[in-house]
């Protein structure tokens, strides 16, 4: 059942911030420096992990300095849930990735497993990198494999369930100004 707008309106004003709006824009300035000095030689192909890759991906990409071709697949395992399922591809990348320097780009590195299964994917089709980027790492040790991380990442963040700029609590929300903490969660 749809969750009502007061319902949704009580969930973050009941969550905590846990960071700003503002840190949030320089996590992404750094990572697009970042980003450009790591490949801007290298012709990437970018792909927007719909939906929570959204935001990040149109925050960054004016950032980049250098000619980027944008394209965009969709996987999802956590839908309407918290916890995370099976992951089911909804729409698999299109463009020809042969030889290609790969950029996927996602809201958060949870437990990984979303990002794992894309770039064993772009490396099955022929790319010749991947390389990931992720506005959050969320801070546990319930990794797809010990140790996993981003190439790069904007914040790390502790272990909480969070909404705000593409992260999502049940469909809503992505569009929170900041990165909450759901209340209780
Ligand atoms: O690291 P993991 O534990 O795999 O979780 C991270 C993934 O979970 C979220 O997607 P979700 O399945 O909620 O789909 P959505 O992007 O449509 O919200 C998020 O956008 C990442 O893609
Ligand atoms: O904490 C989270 N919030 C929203 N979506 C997510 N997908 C994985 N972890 C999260």
């Amino acid at each position: 059942m749809t969750d009502s707008v007061d319902e949704l309106n009580q969930v973050i004003a009941e969550a905590d911030c846990l960071v700003s709006e503002q840190q949030v824009y320089q996590a992404i300035d750094t990572m697009a420096e970042e980003i450009t000095a790591a490949l801007r030689d290298s012709n990437p192909l970018l792909f927007c992990v719909m939906n929570g890759g959204l935001i990040l991906t149109g925050q960054l990409l004016p950032r980049l300095k250098f000619p980027v071709q944008a394209e965009y697949l969709h996987a999802t395992r956590y839908r309407q849930e918290t916890t995370g399922g099976i992951l089911e591809w909804k729409l698999r990348p299109e463009a020809d990735m042969k030889d290609r320097t790969v950029l996927i780009v996602d809201d958060i590195l949870d437990e990984g497993t979303t990002l794992n299964a894309i770039a064993d994917y772009c490396l099955a089709h022929g790319a010749e990198r991947v390389l990931t980027a992720v506005l959050v790492d969320k801070q546990h040790d319930r990794k797809a494999k010990p140790g996993l991380k981003a190439d790069f990442t904007g914040l790390e963040v502790e272990d909480r369930f969070l909404f705000g700029f593409g992260m999502d609590y049940k469909g809503y929300w992505r569009n929170a100004p900041g990165i909450y903490a759901v209340k209780g969660l």
